[in-house]
């Protein structure tokens, strides 16, 4: 069973993200994470990052986590621009039913991480998708002093260039949620 992680990532902050909710995925028996980049408008791609996104990856992946950087406090354009190059599947209903998550990396603790959150999670609704976020089950979300929201993972790049601890914990979280939960429908 394959889960996607698809992300965009000009500075490599939603990338880690991405990576580490990866290993989430993967903690889990049976789920392998597909990780896929959507392209840069401007065409300039690292020379060995993950294979760029087909319509073909959302089709034959069971679970979904979409990660976009913060711009201007919301998704950036790329990734709303490869959505709307989702309106095929959305009219055949092939992604209702699927679990589903979402992760951003900002550079300024308050600069918008729910707000980009939440623009992610519009669309994957008119999708059909089961979105789930991050339960205060997991303890880190209680006292994280970084990242980490209820509505999906994230990073606070300018004062940590690096994951937090609680970052990686709650991102593994969420991947290993929608790994889980698409098991269980399958
Ligand atoms: C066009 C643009 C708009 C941005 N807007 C915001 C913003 O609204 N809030 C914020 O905290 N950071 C903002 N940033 C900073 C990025 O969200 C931050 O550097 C992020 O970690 C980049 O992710 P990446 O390394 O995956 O590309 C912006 C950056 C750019 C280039």
């Amino acid at each position: 069973m394959d889960i996607l992680i698809l992300y965009y990532s000009r500075t490599g902050n939603t990338e880690s993200l991405a990576r580490q909710a990866a290993r989430g995925v993967e903690q889990v028996d049976g789920a392998q994470a597909r990780l896929r980049r959507i392209p840069c408008p401007d065409g300039q791609q690292p020379a060995d990052g993950d294979p760029e996104v087909s319509i073909d990856d959302l089709r034959e992946c069971r679970g979904l986590l979409l990660g976009s950087p913060t711009y201007f406090g919301g998704m950036a354009s790329a990734v709303k621009r490869f959505l709307e190059d989702t309106s095929g599947l959305w009219f055949r209903g092939e992604l209702t039913g699927r679990p589903a998550g979402v992760f951003t990396s900002t550079g300024s603790m308050h600069g918008g991480q729910e707000t980009t959150l939440l623009s992610m999670i519009v669309p994957l609704i008119h999708h059909g998708m089961l979105i789930t976020g991050i339960p205060y089950q997991q303890p880190e979300l209680a006292h994280t002093q970084t990242g980490g929201t209820p509505y999906g993972a994230s990073h606070t790049a300018n004062d940590h260039p690096r994951l937090s601890r609680d970052e990686r914990e709650l991102t593994r979280a969420l991947g290993a949620r929608v790994a889980t939960i698409a098991g269980q429908l399958n």
